[in-house]
């Protein structure tokens, strides 16, 4: 079951879509959509793909065949010039947070704008204040290093790195991994107050059930490599599929839903 159909109001396109390394096929003949304003989870077993389906739709893994198209633009068949200014309308929230250890939270943050927009040093700074604010950090984050950081304060500061340059798009490896339940559900907060009041649209990977439950307006579950089903959870979790059966009814997947019902 997928709900994908033609929409314009799709910002991301992703058609026929095969991956491999060497002659390991990682995807074959995906298809997936997201659309604007919304918070689309994708789900799998461990090696499905998740990782490297969202590193083929940010430029980092090219497809074999298929199409990527962003915001109506065919992404691999895009000039550089073209490529950067997608790329300047999405930010990457990366496993860990891919923060520059050596630099500061601000000076982090601060490194998009001062790569990609030509503005005094001043106002980067407020700029980069501005997102660190946004991402629930409290101001004097800004001056620390990565390493001074808890897990929950890095992911925060690698999100303000990723709004940075105010992006459409913000995609999320695992954002709530490693954190604490109480530390997951505030940052499952912040996604959707972002996506409400930014109108971001969100593309998450997420093994985390009480994130899907709390943030996610349609879920696809990635398996035999392509997306197996893709709509609202309500929906997927009736999918007579052995591993969505299991993920979303077995056990974790019931407390989930408990909890979400409490
Ligand atoms: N650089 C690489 N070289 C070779 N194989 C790779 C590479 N990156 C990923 N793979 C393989 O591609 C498959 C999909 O990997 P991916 O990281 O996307 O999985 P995933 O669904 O995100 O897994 P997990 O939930 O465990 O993070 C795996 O079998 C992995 O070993």
């Amino acid at each position: 079951m997928t709900d994908e159909g033609q929409d314009s109001n799709h910002v991301i396109e992703v058609k026929g879509l095969k991956t491999q390394f060497d002659d390991f096929v990682v995807h074959e003949d995906l298809d997936l959509s997201v659309r604007a304003g919304e918070i689309l989870g994708v789900v799998g077993g461990s090696g499905t793909g998740k990782s490297v389906l969202m590193r083929a739709i940010i430029g980092l893994k090219r497809p074999s065949a298929g199409t990527v198209r962003i915001f109506g633009e065919d992404y691999y068949q895009a000039s550089d010039k073209e490529r950067e200014v997608i790329e300047q309308r999405w930010g990457v929230l990366f496993q860990g947070g891919a923060l520059f250890s050596s630099l500061t939270v601000a000076q982090n943050v601060m490194a998009p704008i001062k790569e990609h927009l030509n503005l005094p040093d001043e106002l980067a700074k407020d700029i980069a204040a501005l997102k660190i604010s946004m991402s629930g950090l409290p101001e004097e984050a800004g001056a620390r290093y990565p390493a001074e950081l808890s897990g929950g304060m890095r992911k925060r500061a690698g999100l303000a790195r990723a709004l940075a340059l105010d992006p459409e798009i913000v995609f999320l490896d695992e954002p709530t991994a490693g954190l604490d339940p109480i530390g997951a559900a505030k940052f499952d907060e912040l996604i959707v107050n972002l996506k409400e009041s930014l109108g971001l649209t969100v593309f998450m990977v997420t093994h985390d059930l009480d994130t899907l439950h709390a943030t996610c307006d349609r879920v696809a579950v990635l398996a035999e490599k392509r997306v197996l089903a893709c709509g609202p959870l309500e929906e997927v979790r009736k999918t007579d599929h052995p591993w969505i059966q299991e993920y979303f009814s077995g056990p974790r997947g019931r407390a989930a839903l408990a909890f979400k019902a409490s």
